[in-house]
């Protein structure tokens, strides 16, 4: 039944309208109470009036569309002393004030009826107020003087007392309404402080004095100055809503106190005597409401200070500083009452691919969703916390803290498990989880380590995380075995790196002899560092290391700028018609700027693209294989010879096989070595060689080391070969050497 008045539109319309009769009746009996408390001159004027204030509020909080419940209003409020046609003028004029002063407000820019801003006051005070309560004085005192209720001459002072009746209004009954609405609206609603009675207390006390005879102060001339400080100690301490209320009452203590003292209504004081009045009533408000504002503008800064230095402003979790910060606290607490901490220190896989791939902004948005899905699939209490790029944290206290924490991050990686969209597009992210658990020094028993600081907790659960995504296990609790196993890569790290910065690497070339014609086709460049102590490290040792480094990179960079400048020299030099090989390894491979740093090389070294090969593992190529399709077109379109490296050591798609623009095949050397010792390993090189060649595909044959096995290889059709047999891999020199003996 009500879904039927709500779909017919009855239930908004009905709310509506009592929302504009509800308004309509507040109007009238703020109008009436204006004018029973200040008319002026004439029963219909006001000195203050206080309806401009509660239309003007209405209107702002809740739309322009109530302004019929204000024409309404002053209508029948008016009419009780006037006839129709003055009541509906003065209405029209006091609905046009109201409007007036809604448009006003949102002039230039938005107004904000919090009030929490200087601008915002500055407008309400000094602009739409006086020019919206303009208008109403105008028309409302030119009704009455058309009307013959007013003498002409009058038309000045009645209009001056009206406009300031009107400003009053707006400024002693529009602020308390929306800011006590805001207020009320946040739900933080509290009881008024203690100083708060105090301030009206003592504001009241010292109003009255001079109705009790100690007139010590000035106030009968409408001009009470100590009410200053204490709206101003209220602006200073009490926050803006008090601070409303307090400028009310210090506003109806000056009022009655000037009333009072004249012992009559307001058309017995004198003229100057009321404007005064409205004058200091005009002040006590803005002065207030300035100050005020400005407090909360400045504890609005403040805030968004303290925002920026412990929140990180894309998730909105915590930083790292005031993750630090929180950690020590809490191991602190731990070291000296007991319980457990535990801290989980998320890492996202292969983040730097999907920044690469789709952008910044779409690296960003991933972020955002992550930071989320960690949040929704932890405890309110644990504290979630971003440290930079995609490093997360999750602090998790308590009794069971330690025990908890594989729960806490099983949850996280299933929930990030689930399909990401990105730029229309499903991803699937997943994380590596490193966890260290401090164990409070009074729980803590047989061979719990105490760890000396946070700091130490967070080392722990950072080497955890970098063996996690090392081994493709989501998580792992740190051990004291991985302290080793990670200074030994840091070592590693630290002396690859020093390695690139001292050209301590180094690139030999091993030959590829053509099977029938004898001649060298090529070679292939494997990579050496020169260690200042250790002599000579061959790639097996480092290469997997430096594939887990963002080092992988510039040294793959290195290796195929250095293998193109040799192969230009051998050119100049007359050693032509051969092509280097060069290996590129699958986080190589997946580089989006792959091609862009291929073809920067390819012109800053001018080597012809037939004159270089890259090589990729059949497990590489496989892996997606549709993207490795894309890149061996691309690749092909360029000229560069193309093979597929280790084969038989992968499952490869003979589909997809057949699509690769390859030139050739590179069966894997532990094949080559097993022939004439399994039977098995022949078959499958000469399923191999067969396979390539239905597919016009050349075949090369790595680690030959025994003329056995080459003769095989002859026998079976083998196109190229490249082992020991021949040569071992040599520098540069000697296999410039080498070449012109074949030549
Ligand atoms: N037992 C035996 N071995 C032979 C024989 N002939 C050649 N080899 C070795 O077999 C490896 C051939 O390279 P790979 O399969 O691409 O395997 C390479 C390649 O995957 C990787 N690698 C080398 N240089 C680079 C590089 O610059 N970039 C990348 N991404 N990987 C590289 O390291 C692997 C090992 O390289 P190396 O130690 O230089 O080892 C080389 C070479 O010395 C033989 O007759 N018998």
């Amino acid at each position: 039944m009500q879904a039927f008045w709500i779909q017919a539109g009855f239930i908004p319309r009905a709310r509506q309208l009592a929302a504009l009769l509800g308004l309509a009746v507040a109007y009238i009996a703020a109008a009436r109470f204006g004018l029973w408390l200040a008319a002026f001159m004439h029963p219909s004027v006001s000195a203050i009036w206080p309806a401009s204030g509660l239309a003007l509020a209405a209107l702002v909080l809740f739309g322009r569309r109530l302004w019929p419940g204000v024409l309404l209003g002053a209508f029948i409020a008016n009419w009780v002393d006037l006839d129709w046609h003055t009541a509906l003028t003065i209405g029209a004029g006091n609905t046009l004030e109201a409007v007036t002063a809604l448009w006003l407000l949102n002039r230039f820019d938005k107004f904000h009826s919090r009030l929490e801003r200087m601008r915002d006051v500055i407008k309400l005070a000094l602009f739409a107020a006086p020019v919206a309560s303009l208008v109403s004085a105008v028309v409302g005192v030119a009704a009455l003087v058309m009307s013959g209720l007013l003498p002409a001459e009058r038309f000045a002072q009645a209009g001056w007392s009206w406009w300031l009746g009107d400003i009053i209004g707006c400024l002693l009954f529009a602020p308390p309404l929306m800011v006590c609405y805001h207020y009320w609206q946040s739900g933080k609603y509290a009881a008024p402080a203690v100083e708060v009675w105090v301030v009206l207390a003592l504001m009241l006390v010292l109003t009255g004095l001079p109705i009790t005879g100690l007139d010590i102060l000035p106030g009968r001339d409408g001009g009470h100055y100590q009410l200053f400080v204490f709206v101003i100690w209220a602006a200073l301490r009490l926050g803006l809503p008090a601070t409303t209320l307090v400028i009310l009452c210090a506003a109806a203590l000056a009022t009655a106190s000037t009333l009072m003292g004249s012992g009559t209504l307001v058309h017995h004081v004198a003229y100057p005597v009321l404007v005064n009045l409205q004058t200091m009533l005009v002040m006590i408000a803005l002065s207030g409401l300035l100050v005020a504002a400005a407090i909360a503008e400045r504890k609005h800064t403040e805030w968004q200070l303290d925002q920026l230095a412990r929140f990180d402003t894309l998730t909105g979790l915590a930083n790292r500083a005031a993750f630090q910060e929180y950690l020590d606290r809490a191991t602190a607490h731990a070291q000296r009452h007991g319980g457990n901490v535990a801290l989980l220190y998320l890492d996202l896989d292969h983040f730097k691919n999907i920044n690469d791939t789709l952008g910044h902004q779409a690296g960003d948005e991933l972020l955002q969703i992550v930071a989320a899905r960690i949040k929704a699939s932890v405890r309110n209490e644990d504290y979630v916390a971003r440290l930079g790029g995609d490093e997360f944290t999750v602090l998790v206290i308590g009794n069971q803290a330690a025990r908890a924490a594989a729960a806490v991050a099983q949850k996280i990686l299933q929930t990030l498990n689930e399909p990401v969209s990105l730029l229309g597009r499903d991803y699937i992210m997943s994380a590596s989880i490193g966890i260290s658990a401090l164990r409070g020094s009074i729980t803590t028993t047989g061979g719990t380590v105490i760890l000396d600081d946070a700091q130490e907790l967070m080392r722990q659960a950072d080497t955890a995380m970098y063996r996690a995504k090392q081994q493709h296990c989501g998580f792992l609790y740190f051990n004291s075995s991985m302290n080793i196993a990670g200074k030994r890569q840091l070592f590693l790290e630290s002396g690859l790196r020093r390695a690139l910065e001292h050209n301590e690497f180094e690139l030999y070339y091993q030959p590829k002899i053509h099977v029938t014609k004898g001649h060298i086709t090529g070679a292939e460049a494997l990579l050496r560092w020169r260690h200042p102590r250790s002599g000579i490290i061959g790639p097996d040792r480092f290469i997997a290391d430096i594939e887990t480094t963002s080092l992988i990179e510039p040294v793959g960079e290195w290796v195929l700028r250095e293998a193109c400048q040799q192969m230009v020299a051998w050119c100049h030099a007359g050693l032509a018609g051969q092509r280097v090989a060069v290996n590129l390894s699958a986080r190589q491979f997946s580089q989006p700027d792959l091609l862009l740093v291929v073809d920067q090389i390819l012109q800053e070294t001018g080597l012809k693209a037939g004159n270089l090969e890259l090589e990729i593992s059949e497990t590489t190529a496989m892996s997606d294989a549709g993207q490795t399709l894309k890149i061996l077109t691309a690749l092909k379109q360029r000229g560069v010879h193309l093979c597929i490296d280790s084969f038989g050591t992968g499952y490869s798609s003979l589909g997809y096989l057949k699509r690769f623009p390859i030139d050739a095949i590179k069966i894997d050397h532990s094949f080559i070595q097993e022939l004439g010792r399994d039977n098995d390993a022949a078959a499958i090189v000469t399923a191999i060689i067969q396979l390539a060649h239905s597919m016009s595909i050349a075949v090369i044959a790595e680690g030959v080391e025994t003329t056995a096995q080459r003769d095989f290889l002859v026998q079976h059709g083998c196109d190229e070969i490249q082992g020991f047999l021949y040569s071992m891999p040599l520098p540069a020199e000697d296999y410039a050497e080498l070449f012109g003996q074949h030549a």
